[in-house]
């Protein structure tokens, strides 16, 4: 008895050792040989990179490259690769433009030929996927359009996708003007002898939550603002946290931080799913009330779609994909993050370019007050005429693009370009690099000339897939018309009734955080102008 007894805690013992052996060659492949063997792997394709260092990769060198970029304001120069993506800047002089680096375990090999570029995201767009977001974005993005795959973000993009057609944007002018119109207004009261400063990224990001806000509830609008407010809140929490440097499990641990950001994401949850509810009630009820006038918003369209398809499986298949309260509680959670910061942070750059080339700015206003007066906010008839405030901004995209880069992830061993790419791979295409080659835009790439696009994007550079700011294919950005309306709009506006030029105090230092923004801000002086048309012939 004994000696079985002896016998059965030498086996456990056994399997135990066995099972920690085993854990502890996962980890150190996973940590160390399988890293090593990717390096050399590329290596022999002539691809090399920063060495891989153990379980934090190449995040040390990447902090403090970006930390040092950000240290000083630049010169007023459109230069901001190397401030902006300083990692990508640094390395690429010495690896060459495609070359491998570390975020901890994880490889990714950087793609700035638009060729390839073209292959990953439209040719050749079944082999790649979206990689997953950092943690601390995941929790604010939603599960909807920019995550989803396959079949399910198919059957999404094919409901969301009519808020997005022209017709139905131009019937959300007139109150996307009334908002511009206000908060001008507010300006003009807060000016002193017709001049005031005014922080602009601050005020463009309210209103650019005014619209989206409008965009995603529709009828239910004063509801979903409180809703959205709670949103910023939570997103400004992220923000904040995103600046400190990551350790992983930290956002797990109930810090004072944590545990406002969870209350937050409660709290903007119930109340989603409660206006959901009552919406679906009313609609009940009444199910043509979201047909009859004003525009479609992304609520409305999502409660039909999910009764039709409600109806549809009583009917027939029991397979039918079926629209959940969860997934547009996730939908809403994902406009609001895709379509608010973003659209601001063009509007902002646009500002601060037309302020430091008065020479645009006149242009840009002259055509304003060519086709819609000095006193008329543009119809949706004036907007798609303002040719010159287009260029202006299709410019503004390819300087300052909101988004610097993107990531794609291998799902399969796949060829790229002649090199042979292992599944798990992730690609990351710096979009701002593209934006700033001189070999595809030519030698004034870092020079403000909105001319270049006046025949259209498709011949404003050497490449066609050059100006990427929505990205490509299937996966392009689906607001992009929203952002682009909104921007013209509120240009227009301001432009007929102001002049404006960068505050002296302006600090020039373009930075990403998530998103491209200015890092001390956006100070733009603003003045008043009387009679517009007379004031224009004076050269102001
Ligand atoms: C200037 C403003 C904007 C910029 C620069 C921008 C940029 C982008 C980019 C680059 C992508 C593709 C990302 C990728 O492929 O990895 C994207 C996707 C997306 N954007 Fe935008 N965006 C803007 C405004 C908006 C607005 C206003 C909305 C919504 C109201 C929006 C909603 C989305 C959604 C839902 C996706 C995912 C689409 C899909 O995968 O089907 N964006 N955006």
């Amino acid at each position: 008895m004994e000696e079985e007894g002896f016998f059965s805690h030498r086996l456990k013992l056994m399997v135990i050792s066995l099972l920690v052996m085993v854990l502890l060659y996962k980890v150190l492949n996973m940590l160390w040989w399988r890293p090593r063997k990717i390096e050399q792997y590329f290596r022999k394709q002539g691809i090399k990179g920063p060495p891989y260092i153990f379980l934090i990769g190449n995040a040390k060198e990447i902090v403090s490259l970006m930390l040092k970029a950000s240290s000083q304001p630049m010169p007023l120069s459109h230069n901001i690769l190397p401030r902006v993506l300083s990692f990508y800047h640094h390395w690429r002089k010495i690896y060459g433009a495609t070359f491998l680096m570390w975020f901890g375990a994880t490889v990714r090999l950087t793609v700035s030929d638009p060729d390839l570029i073209r292959e990953i995201f439209t040719s050749k767009s079944e082999f790649y996927e979206k990689n997953e977001s950092h943690p601390l974005i995941k929790q604010l993005e939603g599960d909807g359009l920019l995550t989803l795959q396959g079949n399910k973000w198919a059957h999404h993009r094919k409901i969301i996708t009519p808020i997005f057609h022209m017709e139905n944007l131009k019937l959300l002018i007139p109150v996307a003007a009334n908002s511009v119109s206000d908060m001008l207004d507010k300006w003009v009261a807060m000016s002193d002898s017709g001049e005031v400063e005014i922080e602009v990224s601050e005020w463009f990001q309210i209103l650019t939550e005014d619209i989206i806000t409008r965009t995603v509830f529709g009828s239910s609008y004063k509801d979903g603002k409180v809703i959205f407010q709670l949103q910023a809140q939570l997103m400004a929490l992220t923000s904040e946290a995103f600046q400190k440097v990551f350790i992983p499990g930290y956002r797990l641990l109930p810090t004072r931080r944590n545990m406002k950001s969870w209350k937050l994401n409660k709290e903007v949850k119930k109340s989603l799913v409660n206006l959901i509810e009552r919406r679906r009630r009313e609609n009940c009820c009444n199910k043509t009330q979201d047909q009859v006038g004003g525009p479609k918003d992304l609520l409305g369209l999502m409660i039909r779609e999910s009764w039709k398809e409600m109806e549809m499986d009583s009917n027939s298949s029991p397979s039918a994909k079926i629209m959940t309260v969860h997934d547009m509680v996730e939908e809403c959670k994902t406009f609001f993050f895709a379509g608010e910061q973003t659209t601001s942070n063009l509007m902002t750059w646009a500002t601060v370019l037309l302020a430091m080339h008065p020479k645009w700015q006149v242009l840009a206003r002259e055509e304003v007050l060519q086709m819609c007066g000095a006193r008329d906010v543009p119809s949706k008839d004036d907007i798609p005429k303002l040719k010159t405030l287009s260029m202006i901004l299709n410019e503004t995209l390819r300087l300052y693009p909101p988004i610097v880069a993107t990531i794609r992830r291998a799902k399969a061993d796949v060829e790229l370009g002649g090199c042979k790419i292992p599944c798990g791979t992730e690609l990351l295409i710096p979009i701002l690099a593209v934006h700033h080659d001189q070999a595809i835009w030519g030698n004034d790439a870092n020079e403000f000339n909105p001319a270049r696009f006046s025949d259209g994007v498709a011949r404003s550079a050497n490449h066609r897939v050059a100006w990427i700011p929505f990205g490509l294919g299937i996966r392009t950005c689906i607001g992009q018309s929203l952002a682009i309306l909104q921007a013209k709009l509120t240009l227009a506006i301001m432009l007929q009734r102001f002049s404006f030029t960068l505050a002296p105090h302006y600090q020039h230092a373009p930075t990403v955080l998530m998103l491209l923004y200015p890092q001390h801000g956006a100070p733009i002086i603003f003045r008043r102008l009387v009679d517009p048309m007379i004031d224009e012939d004076q050269g102001f």
